[in-house]
């Protein structure tokens, strides 16, 4: 058969181009495992670091290993001076996205070993990106609205810190809580689009900061990772002060005319509902109560409603998260980097996992341009 008559499958749709340990997303039966838990379980009792733990090492830390995983990652928090200059030369009309991708990049430049491949560094240097995002994303956000940089606190843990570095305070429990479980339920998702472009680098034997680096331009998109952010643009479409009313139909009507995409809906891979929507718009709903805010929720009720009515397509776990941080208090611009925070600890992950046995990725493509011609002679 000739490479023209091969099947083609456009964006690679249902095609297994790998194995995975790290974690089991099933459209069957609408579950998600990170090694075998089902991550409903893990945002219920685990902390995020202890998530994190999970996913690289493949079992729940003992109580010893996460305290001293904890004592490593509190000393790694502070914004490295090189990250810090690198942030203030960009501009605040950059992309918040923008200033992660090259913060991290900026990590790799300053990392003498960075092309220290081995399973011990890999971890290392896992562990200092897991570590160094928050204040990145924090610092980002407060120089944008002319606040100074708030140093990290070592006695608080990963959630409340970053909390603590973005607003300068630490919100009640309430809200650290449903921050947590955002966390845990952006950290992994198998084969999504920017792991497997943290793949696809990791697999020409680039190092670990390429590959995140990679990543986080791939997550930028709006149909990836970006959806997120573009939710409460949505929300403020429609308008998300007072209750929708029959505004949210009304608005998708026209979106769906217009053949607009609408964000925050639709999964490649499920398509019977995200597995992970039940727990996040149950923080959600947590939050609304806690602000105050049952506006909030009758749009996002009216909006997913109309949705199934109209295109019987559901959430996804971007549709509640992008309200929930809101509410929170983050910019709308934060949500994706955010988002970067969590999934950092999955790319590392599945990192670690290529190298330990890579094989250059490199499919094939069908060639449909013309044929062989010849530069006509002057
Ligand atoms: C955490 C995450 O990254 S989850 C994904 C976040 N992204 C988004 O929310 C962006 C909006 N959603 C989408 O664009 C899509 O649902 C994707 C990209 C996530 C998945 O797309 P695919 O699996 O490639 O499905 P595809 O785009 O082919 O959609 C199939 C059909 O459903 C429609 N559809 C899917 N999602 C949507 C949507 N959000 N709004 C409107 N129509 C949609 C498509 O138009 C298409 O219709 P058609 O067959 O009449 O042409
Ligand atoms: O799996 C995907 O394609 C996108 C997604 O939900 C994620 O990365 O969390």
């Amino acid at each position: 058969m000739s490479e023209s008559e091969q099947e083609i499958r456009k964006g690679l749709a249902g095609v297994v181009v790998d194995t995975t340990a790290v974690s089991k997303v099933d459209p069957e039966s609408n579950s998600l495992l990170y090694r075998g838990y089902p991550v409903q379980e893990l945002a219920a009792t685990q902390s995020f670091e202890a998530v994190a733990w999970l996913l690289w090492h493949g079992e729940l830390p003992t109580p010893d290993e996460l305290t001293a995983f904890e004592r490593l990652e509190r000393a790694q928090r502070s914004l490295a001076p090189e990250v810090r200059a690198a942030i203030e030369l960009t501009p605040t009309t950059a992309h918040p996205m923008d200033v992660v991708r090259t913060a991290v990049s900026v990590l790799g430049a300053t990392d003498p070993n960075a092309d220290d491949r081995s399973p011990e560094a890999t971890l290392e240097k896992s562990v200092r990106l897991f570590a160094a995002i928050p204040a990145i994303v924090a610092f980002d956000e407060r120089r944008r609205k002319g606040e100074d940089l708030v140093e990290p606190r070592n006695d608080l843990d990963y959630a409340r810190n970053f909390l603590w570095m973005t607003f300068g305070e630490v919100p009640d429990d309430d809200v650290v809580d449903a921050f947590r479980v955002s966390l845990v339920l952006y950290a992994e998702h198998s084969f999504n689009a920017s792991t497997f472009a943290a793949r696809v680098i990791t697999s020409t034997l680039a190092d670990v900061y390429s590959a995140v680096t990679g990543a986080v331009g791939a997550l930028k998109g709006q149909l990836h990772g970006g959806a997120n952010e573009a939710v409460l643009h949505t929300f403020v479409e429609i308008g998300l002060d007072e209750a929708p009313e029959g505004r949210a139909a009304d608005w998708l009507d026209l979106a769906l005319a217009e053949k607009r995409k609408i964000m925050g809906f639709g999964h490649r891979v499920y398509k019977n509902g995200d597995s992970r929507v039940p727990t996040m718009r149950a923080a959600l709903e947590r939050l609304v109560e806690y602000y105050d805010r049952p506006e909030v929720l009758a749009l996002y009720e009216e909006l997913e409603q109309s949705m199934a009515e109209r295109k019987n397509i559901k959430p996804n776990l971007d549709y509640p998260s992008g309200p929930a941080y809101h509410l929170m208090g983050f910019s709308t611009e934060a949500f994706t980097p955010l988002f970067v925070a969590a999934r950092v600890v999955g790319w590392t992950a599945h990192i670690r996992e290529q190298l330990g046995a890579n094989a250059l990725i490199r499919p094939l493509s069908a060639y449909v341009g013309p044929e062989e011609r010849h530069v006509p002679a002057s």
